[in-house]
């Protein structure tokens, strides 16, 4: 891999959109176990003001967690890697799935939750997500579950791998489409996309914001197609706190 190009510094009339976990927050032990605090909210609050609320949340989780989670009912947010979307009046937007075979692989799984507890099944509603991390030695396993699944149950289904997960969503849609949509509607429409995330279901969005030619950046030093490159979480904030310091007489 080349030397990791650090993003320019961004700019109010830039579209921002804001993976969650592993970019905005640290990862945790379980989905359960993520700490969000205050100085997260503000920041977010502030660059949606200052952007003219131009931001949006991209992430794997359902709308109704990222809700919970963070309490910002207005902010336009895709979950479940884009096959929900709230637009910026509020509007929720689904791409339709048949649930029979979600259904099938849920049922499916049961016997190997049973044997090995340590695995967490995450029903989001339209995706289901095997995670591992409390059992790291069980990942090959996992991941070959959920293949055997897929290939055998989930016609219309797809395989997404993550940090110590394996999920299945209908196929074709992802956070690359999401932004897409996003990108056709105000206040996002014209302006330079900005996508940060730190995981393989990222690099949807990354093609995206590539071939708009936006600013596509990888929060870690795995592979990535992004353009740019930030360290951590703490460099996420940061870069993003530090710039709307300088736009201060701007906005
Ligand atoms: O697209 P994201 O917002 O980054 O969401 C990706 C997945 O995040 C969650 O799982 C990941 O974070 C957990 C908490 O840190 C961690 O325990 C897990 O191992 C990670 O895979 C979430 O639970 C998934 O639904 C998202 O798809």
């Amino acid at each position: 891999m080349g030397r990791a190009a650090t993003p320019p510094s961004p700019s109010p009339d830039w579209a921002f959109f804001l993976d969650v976990d592993g970019t905005l927050l640290e990862i945790a032990e379980t989905p359960a176990d993520v700490k969000v605090d205050t100085c997260l909210l503000d920041l977010i609050a502030q660059l949606y003001r200052r952007s003219t609320g131009a931001v949006a949340l991209v992430s794997g989780r359902s709308l109704t967690d990222l809700d919970a989670l963070l309490g910002l009912p207005r902010l336009p947010m895709a979950g479940q890697h884009g096959l929900e979307r709230r637009d910026m009046a509020g509007r929720l937007w689904i791409h339709a799935a048949p649930p029979a075979a979600k259904c099938a692989i849920k049922e499916a799984l049961a016997p190997a939750l049973v044997r090995h507890p340590e695995l967490l099944l995450e029903d989001k509603g339209l995706t289901l997500a095997l995670h591992y991390r409390l059992a790291p030695h069980l990942a090959g396993y996992a991941h070959r579950l959920m293949t055997r699944l897929v290939s055998t149950t989930g016609e219309g289904l797809e395989l997404q791998r993550g940090k110590r997960v394996v999920e299945v969503k209908p196929a074709g849609i992802d956070k690359g489409t999401a932004i897409a949509e996003y990108m056709r509607e105000p206040p996002f429409l014209g302006r330079t996309p900005v996508f940060i995330g730190d995981d393989l279901n990222d690099e949807h969005g990354f093609s995206e914001v590539n071939r708009l030619d936006g600013i596509s950046i990888k929060v870690g030093n795995a592979a990535s197609c992004a353009r740019f490159r930030l360290p951590n979480v703490a460099a996420v904030r940061s870069w993003l706190a530090t710039a709307m310091k300088g736009w201060e007489c701007r906005t």
